[in-house]
């Protein structure tokens, strides 16, 4: 726990260090108030005792002065650090999103990171782990520095009484810490559940898949599924409730007991010592305080043992280090793209996916990958893009391994279009890109047939995309995001533009236009990209057929064709045929 917290406090130091700042001074305030309180009321009942009235009513008054002085500066500081503490929760916010946009790209295919992540969100969300810690540190903090300071006076008044308040404590820290261990137990068993749940509830709000639960029985198993998962959560609870009151009224018989114990002593030590009244106030009034602060001590310290195992998701992702390698070759120019001997299986898979893969792209080539659905044409560009990395071979360009290349610069400088690529709900001039530039913004739009679309839109390029946040805002066509997509990669005006499946919810008239105007649209720059459309190939170069994670052929069109027995010959006709007889159909009509 120590370990964890003092992690914690590092990262929110660095984060934020004005809040530690404010909780000292919270906590020397505090302090100076207790202090000040028992100090005060026993002279006031000294003097009183002595007859000495005037003197007592001006300690009264002072009491109240400088009560109300000490009051007002620790609310004061309280605001201040309330305000800290939400600060330093945005920021994490900030830092988090920061971490996840940063962190390797297998992380997030990876069950245990995704996991991570839900869970640090989860303790976050749910519980509000990091403000309550934030909260308990401060508190835990004064009470160590009342517990110190009135330990030391208590020390030197009676040893028993240390006694009988460590006892009695160490009882009650016996069973808080069964109770939390319990409540622990029972949240790691519903992350799993939780993480289902949520996956089940947010997939059914979603407007675009209503379509399939109206067609397919999807929607009713996945509202089984809830049900069960509710039925399951409300059992869980009502157990862990049970327990938790078990051990909260165990835990109060304690701590009457520990009392009791306490002033039963009290009392015979009083029977028997002749004290003065003021000094035998004092000393109660400090082992009340001491016993109080003890008690609430033992509570944050299990309160801070529970939520520095909320948090401790929060902190191994925090401290997540990329296994990338960065190198720090800055790649200004591609000239060659070059994966030599390329195997590559997927972290914590067996199934090798790309087997000794070899092939050679000159600048300004276009390519074509073509293969089966699963063959590893994707996986070709996961590596390439360095979202993965290979497991054995090298990918070259300019004969430089990619991974000497500074991984933020060489991401810049490859334009890609992924199958999943998602357009964010902000106008459609930051979806291409967000510091555009109008006149080349427009040139990119008029090359995918967009631009007379958004200009006769009414807020034009600044027009909102989706209605999420903006009642005006628009919404496209699956093939008009496509074009976007294809915008924004043309866009970066970059030296290989990869293109993976960039066309297939477009219409067979603009995928033609697209294609054939494809060496204008892309500036005669290099380019990849996959297709399940065999028509597109014939504007390529060359063709990079991959089988079961091989290469098996790597050559242009014609040559490809030559061999009827070939995967890509038997690729092609069988699409030729569908084209030819739908053409046909369309002059019989
Ligand atoms: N993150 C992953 N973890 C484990 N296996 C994966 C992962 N991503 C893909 N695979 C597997 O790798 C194989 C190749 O996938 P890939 O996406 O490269 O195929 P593809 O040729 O692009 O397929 P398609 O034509 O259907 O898009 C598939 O069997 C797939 O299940």
């Amino acid at each position: 726990m120590i370990k964890k917290l003092i992690k914690f406090v590092n990262i929110t130091f660095r984060i934020n260090p004005i809040y530690y700042f404010i909780m000292l001074l919270v906590s020397g305030v505090t302090i100076i108030g207790l202090i000040f309180n028992m100090y005060q009321i026993t002279y006031m009942i000294d003097m009183l005792l002595n007859q000495t009235k005037e003197e007592a009513l001006k300690a009264g008054l002072y009491l109240v002065v400088i009560n109300v002085l000490i009051y007002t500066v620790k609310t004061i500081l309280e605001y201040f650090q309330e305000n800290e503490s939400l600060k330093t929760k945005q920021k994490i916010n900030h830092y988090l999103a920061k971490k996840l946009m940063n962190m390797p790209y297998h992380y997030l295919e990876n069950t245990y990171y995704l996991d991570l992540k839900e869970r640090a969100r989860f303790a976050n969300d749910n519980q509000d782990a990091i403000g309550q810690l934030l909260a308990q540190l401060s508190s835990a903090f004064s009470s160590v520095v009342t517990i110190v300071s009135l330990g030391a006076l208590l020390v030197a008044y009676d040893y028993i009484i240390i006694a009988i308040l460590g006892v009695t404590t160490l009882m009650s820290i016996l069973v808080i810490l069964k109770g939390l261990k319990t409540q622990l137990g029972f949240y790691k068993d519903i992350i799993p559940v939780n993480r289902k749940y949520n996956y089940y509830l947010s997939e059914l709000g979603k407007v675009k898949y209503a379509k399939e639960y109206r067609f397919s029985d999807m929607g009713k198993l996945m509202q089984r599924e809830l049900k069960d998962f509710t039925e399951k959560t409300v059992k869980n609870f009502d157990k862990l409730n049970k327990k938790s009151s078990l051990y909260e009224s165990l835990l109060a018989s304690l701590q009457y007991i520990q009392m009791g114990g306490i002033y039963l002593y009290l009392g015979f030590k009083t029977l028997y010592q002749t004290k003065l009244i003021s000094s035998f106030t004092y000393y109660t009034q400090i082992i009340f305080n001491f016993y109080q602060t003890l008690v609430s001590f033992v509570r944050q310290l299990i309160t801070l043992k529970g939520l520095s195992q909320y948090v401790a998701p929060f902190i191994e992702l925090a401290e997540l280090k990329s296994t990338e390698e960065k190198g720090s070759k800055i790649l200004e120019e591609i000239k060659t793209v070059e994966f030599k001997n390329v195997s590559f299986t997927y972290p914590n898979t067996k199934n090798q996916i790309l087997n000794n893969i070899s092939f050679k792209i000159n600048a300004n080539e276009k390519i074509s990958i073509v293969g089966l659905n699963g063959s590893g044409k994707t996986t070709i560009i996961k590596l390439l893009t360095r979202l993965y990395d290979v497991t054995e071979g090298e990918i070259l360009i300019n004969d430089i391994n990619i991974k000497e290349y500074d991984i933020k610069n060489y991401r810049k400088i490859l334009s890609t279009v992924f199958q999943d690529f998602k357009m964010f709900s902000y106008d459609i001039a930051s979806n291409i890109d967000p510091t555009y530039k109008k006149e080349l913004l427009y040139k990119v739009l008029d090359k995918v047939d967009l631009k007379d679309k958004i200009e006769g839109l009414k807020f034009k390029e600044k027009t909102s995309y989706t209605k999420d946040y903006d009642p005006e805002g628009v919404m496209f066509s699956g093939g008009e995001e496509q074009k976007m997509a294809i915008a924004r990669a043309l866009y970066k005006q970059s030296d290989l533009i990869i293109l993976d499946e960039p066309t297939s919810a477009l219409d067979p008239m603009t995928e033609a236009a697209i294609y054939e105007n494809f060496n204008e649209i892309v500036l005669n720059k290099t380019t990849i990209y996959i297709s399940h459309r065999m028509s597109s190939s014939t504007f390529c170069d060359k063709i990079l057929v991959i089988n079961d994670g091989k290469v098996e052929s790597f050559l242009p069109h014609k040559e490809l064709m030559k061999n009827k027995e070939s995967l890509y010959y038997q690729l092609f006709m069988s699409q030729a045929k569908n084209y030819k007889i739908t053409k046909e159909n369309i002059a019989h009509v």
